[in-house]
């Protein structure tokens, strides 16, 4: 199977996690964009969703599903989006899409953070996927230099603005065994908006595609 074909097979098979009615959060990235599409064949059971990017939000719309602003829901059972990278503790490595602000507020309001990846994704260490840090404009040599004493090598995502008018550094050279405390530091450097690492909020289910088909790992 090519990694596209197993990125759908994944898209395909979150759609069990999605309640009848409900609310649904969608993710950014192509392997979200399959699930979106999964999604559209069942838009008459759900009532819409909530998304973490404008390009994801154009790509529903246009399949016909409404879109919620997040302010305006009280609950949200399931978020299902992509990850750069997934270590064996559900922890992940995101951003590569430039969304991570908005997919860090919606895993943050939903009960379950459905991953969905190619197994191309699993890792044992995080930190080969250079890790995308949200920082605003004015604060980008003060935390690039903030960075190099964390050890790591910050590179400016050179003509890439945030749907938040913010820039991105992605960071080199990091293998991340403490997840949940760099993901603490790094947020605390002025300037920051937030970091991809989601070692605090962690996924809760792991769909995996594989040669052998899609595993759950939870
Ligand atoms: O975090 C993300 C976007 O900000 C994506 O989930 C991540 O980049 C994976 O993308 P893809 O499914 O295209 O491999």
């Amino acid at each position: 199977m090519t990694q596209n074909e197993l990125k759908e097979a994944v898209g395909r098979a979150a759609i069990a996690y999605v309640p009848e009615n409900c609310i649904v959060g969608v993710g950014t990235g192509s392997t979200a964009n399959y699930f979106i599409d999964a999604l559209a064949e069942i838009k008459g059971q759900i009532q819409g969703a909530v998304s973490s990017s404008e390009a994801s939000v154009a790509r529903l719309k246009s399949h016909g599903i409404p879109v919620f602003d997040l302010n305006t829901i009280n609950e949200l059972p399931v978020y299902v989006d992509g990850a750069d990278e997934i270590n064996h503790q559900l922890q992940m490595l995101k951003g590569g899409g430039a969304a991570l602000t908005r997919e860090k507020i919606i895993a943050a309001v939903a009960e379950q953070f459905i991953c969905i990846c190619d197994e191309s994704k699993l890792v044992d260490v995080l930190g080969k996927f250079p890790l995308p840090v949200e920082v605003i404009p004015m604060a980008r040599s003060h935390v690039a230099r903030e960075i190099v004493k964390l050890g790591g090598h910050p590179a400016y995502r050179e003509g890439v603005i945030t749907d938040n008018g913010n820039i991105i550094i992605d960071v080199h050279g990091l293998s991340i065994s403490q997840a949940t405390e760099l993901e603490t530091k790094l947020n605390q450097i002025v300037g920051v908006v937030t970091n991809g690492l989601f070692a605090h909020r962690r996924a809760d289910v792991l769909l995996l595609g594989t040669a052998n088909g899609v595993k759950t790992i939870k």
